[in-house]
């Protein structure tokens, strides 16, 4: 049996890979202070220490946040860019909603997920600019229970390059950051987009990540959440395919 140090070098290295078959120079990760970038930080260091990029990005956020990102860049050492971009967000969003109001056409219940979607749209573009003038790839944090949930903004934290973590439940996330170093703090937190306060992962999908994981690997979970979860994963079957086109007509 490979041991999660063994699969840890394995992806270490094809992270190496990834980027001498893409021929570009390094990789790039935005830092929130969660779980899930803090390990995908830890691992880019470790394939390339001297190329690979932290970016902490507040958009109207708890510095407790913050404050978390910089110690996940002191635990793993990696070079990092500190852009707080609230007033870009405030500039888009504020101007966006202006017009729809004097249009009539607001739509006062979906206010709070258009304002957290473009804040990781903001971020995505933000990375790839970077990305772009270092020639970098962009590195993306999400892991299996995400990406089966569809848990992610489609063209935002979810446009990325590659995805490391991908394979992983949750749990394993968990596994993996005790192995490489993630500070306990940041291991301890409960999983959250950040994107408005008080959010909270597994308070928006209505369900656990332990039942979410439960599920992957197979075994048994009530009713109840079986239904959320194969719910949201319909539901955001969208996100995991390249846009529909019509046939040749
Ligand atoms: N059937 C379909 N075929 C093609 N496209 C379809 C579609 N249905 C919707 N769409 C498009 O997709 C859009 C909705 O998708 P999207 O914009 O992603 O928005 P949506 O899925 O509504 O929201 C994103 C979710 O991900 C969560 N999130 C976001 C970011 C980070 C994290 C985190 O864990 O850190 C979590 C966030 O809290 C929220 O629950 C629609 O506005 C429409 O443009
Ligand atoms: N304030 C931020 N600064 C930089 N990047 C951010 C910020 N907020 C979100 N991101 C990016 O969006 C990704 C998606 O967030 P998500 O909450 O799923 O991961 P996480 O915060 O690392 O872990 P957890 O799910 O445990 O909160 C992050 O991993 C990170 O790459
Ligand atoms: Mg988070």
């Amino acid at each position: 049996m490979t041991t999660l140090e063994e699969k840890i070098e394995k992806t270490v290295q094809w992270l190496k890979d990834q980027v001498k078959n893409s021929n570009t120079n390094g990789l790039i990760v935005g830092i929130s202070g969660g779980i899930d970038s803090a390990v995908v930080a830890f691992l880019i260091k470790k394939a390339f220490p001297q190329n690979s990029m932290g970016v902490i990005m507040p958009i109207k956020s708890n510095p407790k946040d913050r404050e978390d990102a910089l110690k996940v860049i002191d635990a793993c050492k990696i070079d990092y860019l500190d852009l707080d971009l609230t007033d870009i967000h405030d500039m888009i969003f504020n101007k966006v909603i202006d017009n729809l109001k004097q249009k009539n056409i607001y739509n006062e219940n979906n206010h709070t997920i258009s304002d957290a979607n473009l804040r990781a749209r903001i971020r995505m573009s933000t990375l790839y600019t970077i990305a772009n003038n270092l020639n970098y790839l962009v590195v993306g944090t999400d892991n299996a229970a995400e990406v089966y949930t569809g848990y992610f903004t489609k063209y935002g934290d979810g446009g990325v390059d590659i995805l490391p973590i991908a394979n992983l439940t949750k749990r394993e996330v968990y596994e993996w950051a005790k192995i490489l170093g993630v500070p306990q703090d940041i291991i301890n937190k409960a999983p959250s987009a950040g994107l408005w306060e008080g959010q909270t992962d597994e308070k928006e999908m209505g369900t656990t990540y332990d039942m979410i994981d439960d599920l992957l690997e197979g075994k048994q979970i009530p009713q109840r959440d079986k239904q959320i979860i194969q719910n949201l994963h319909k539901r955001s079957e969208h996100k995991r395919n390249l846009p529909p086109s019509p046939p040749k007509f």
